[in-house]
């Protein structure tokens, strides 16, 4: 069964005090709410274990914003899968687009890392998303389709069930500017139909698949009412508490 997600990736931002008091609200906020969703976030890896120690109890998913593609050894400033399992995080974004852009992460580098976290039985959250110059060139769904293919097509069918994806077009992140429901739509359907086509329906029918790229409080509903859009991976409004909860409740 595909769940309703909506995720915070909060990025680099927030010191230590400012992490705690967002996270703490976010507590609150689920402590008085049920919402019709799966509450996740992705704090910067330093606050993890804060994340986790204070969410025990509450089904808040914890998730760290990358992982390596190494088991272990000599990869200094790494963080392992192995790692994230031990102090009991549900699992990690894999190739968000800024991770792709600043640190040349591929699909490659994708797919190894998606198995290693599913060995340690850790979620992937495996982001892809097309660029403006690839958009406006009309490549779009062929570029998603060469993503999701060399990121997701060797997993076996019971591995990619337990994979979430999350598209976020580049140029929607952090610019203001929203694929529109049915741009969104038409890229979700296309993901879940080439896991059809691979794996059969009854696979696809079981993988959320995201929107990320500047959900806001007033846009949020309309996005998440489209047949395919599962929930949304939220940067900048995942960041003040009051917008994540209006977004939250657009389910
Ligand atoms: O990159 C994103 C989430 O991973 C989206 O960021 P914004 O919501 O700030 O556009």
């Amino acid at each position: 069964m595909r769940k309703n997600i909506v995720a915070g990736n909060w990025k680099m931002n927030k010191n230590v005090t400012e992490a705690q008091d967002l996270m703490f609200q976010l507590l609150e906020y689920k402590r008085n709410h049920t919402p019709n969703c799966k509450v996740w976030i992705a704090p910067p890896s330093l606050y993890l274990m804060m994340a986790k120690d204070l969410y025990e109890q509450n089904e808040i998913g914890v998730f760290s914003q990358d992982m390596s593609e190494h088991e272990s050894g000599a990869y200094t400033g790494e963080t392992s899968a192995d790692m994230l399992e031990s102090i009991g995080v549900n699992g990690s974004l894999i190739g968000h687009s800024e991770r792709r852009l600043y640190h040349g992460e591929t699909d490659s580098h994708c797919n190894r890392k998606i198995k290693l976290a599913l060995d340690k039985g850790l979620t992937p959250i495996y982001c892809n998303g097309e660029t403006l110059d690839q958009r406006k060139s009309g490549q779009h769904l062929e570029v998603v389709k060469n993503q999701t293919e060399v990121a997701l097509f060797t997993l076996s069918a019971d591995e990619i069930k337990k994979v979430v994806i999350a598209y976020e077009p580049v140029w929607a992140i952090g610019t203001g500017e929203t694929a529109s429901p049915e741009q969104a739509q038409e890229i979700h359907a296309h993901i879940r139909n080439l896991i059809a086509n691979k794996y059969g329906n009854e696979v696809a029918d079981e993988i959320s698949i995201l929107y990320g790229g500047s959900v806001k409080p007033d846009n949020a509903k309309e996005i998440f009412s489209q047949p395919d859009i599962d929930g949304g991976l939220i940067g900048g409004a995942a960041l003040k508490m009051a917008d994540f909860a209006q977004i939250i409740e657009g389910f």
